[in-house]
């Protein structure tokens, strides 16, 4: 770990926050690693909406279960109902200040801190040494960076695989199962990801899922699977 950068990547000179101070655990990543003979890491699903994100892996999930590994996944649209609720579901218990505050939607700004706070717990999952799954649309290229680099900075270099699930939106609205691509269109849903707010697609993911018609979401899932056994992240 950089010696020099706090564990979130910022670095301990000015670190405005002077009186909260990382406190180092007691049980390291390390040991957390060798007992479960796995690395921790951060396996991260980006792709326009219902291209496969949440069922590919739902699949890599369990193919690591069954394989004997720690796994667990953080998906968009569930998240989205707790740590990152919206405003209208905060101002029930919280009231509406509170709501407008903290409450996100789907503005570039809204989905920065998304993404921010999902980026923060998978590092913090990942230095306990577990496989992380996170499944986000996560349209801009600067937040997955800045959770790519939060995530390394607290781990390694190669800590971090971004998946590309790149499925061309004329497939992603025939899907449709949420209704949503339909809505969109209708100008029911403002700013939808590939209607009318921007996807900038990974330009080096670690993992590139072309479409194609024949593969099964485990098809799609196994080859993740291949690479973090042929990354060492799991042992055969
Ligand atoms: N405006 C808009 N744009 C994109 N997606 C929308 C929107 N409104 C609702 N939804 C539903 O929310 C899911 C995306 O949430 P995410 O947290 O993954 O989005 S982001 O990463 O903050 O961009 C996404 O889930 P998935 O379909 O599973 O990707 C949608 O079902
Ligand atoms: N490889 C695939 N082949 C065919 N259909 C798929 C495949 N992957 C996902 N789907 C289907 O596409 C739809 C959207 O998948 P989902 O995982 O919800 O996407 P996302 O999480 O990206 O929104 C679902 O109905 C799902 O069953």
């Amino acid at each position: 770990m950089n010696e020099s950068l706090s564990p979130n990547g910022a670095s301990k000179d000015n670190d405005v926050s002077k009186d909260i101070v990382w406190h180092e655990d007691t049980v390291t990543r390390e040991h957390r690693e060798v007992n479960l003979d796995q690395r921790g890491c951060v396996v991260w699903f980006t792709g326009l909406s219902g291209c496969g994100k949440s069922t590919i892996a739902n699949e890599l999930d369990r193919l690591l279960i069954e394989h004997g590994a720690a796994s667990t996944l953080l998906d968009g649209d569930n998240v989205r109902h707790g740590l990152c609720a919206p405003p209208a579901v905060l101002a029930v218990e919280h009231g509406d200040e509170f709501a407008t505050r903290f409450g996100l939607g789907f503005s570039a700004i809204d989905r920065e801190e998304n993404i921010r706070r999902i980026g923060a717990v998978t590092t913090l999952m990942a230095s306990a040494g577990l496989i992380t799954l996170a499944a986000f649309v996560s349209p801009y290229r600067r937040d997955r960076d800045r959770v790519r680099k939060m995530v390394e900075t607290s781990g390694q270099e190669g800590d971090f695989f971004e998946v590309f699930v790149d499925t061309p939106i004329e497939v992603c609205q025939q899907r449709d199962p949420k209704g949503l691509y339909k809505k969109a269109i209708a100008g029911e849903i403002k700013n939808f990801t590939g209607i009318s707010d921007p996807y900038e697609a990974p330009e080096k993911p670690e993992i590139h899922l072309t479409h194609r018609e024949d593969a099964t979401p485990t098809d799609q899932a196994k080859e993740i699977f291949d690479a973090l056994l042929r990354c060492g992240v799991i042992s055969h």
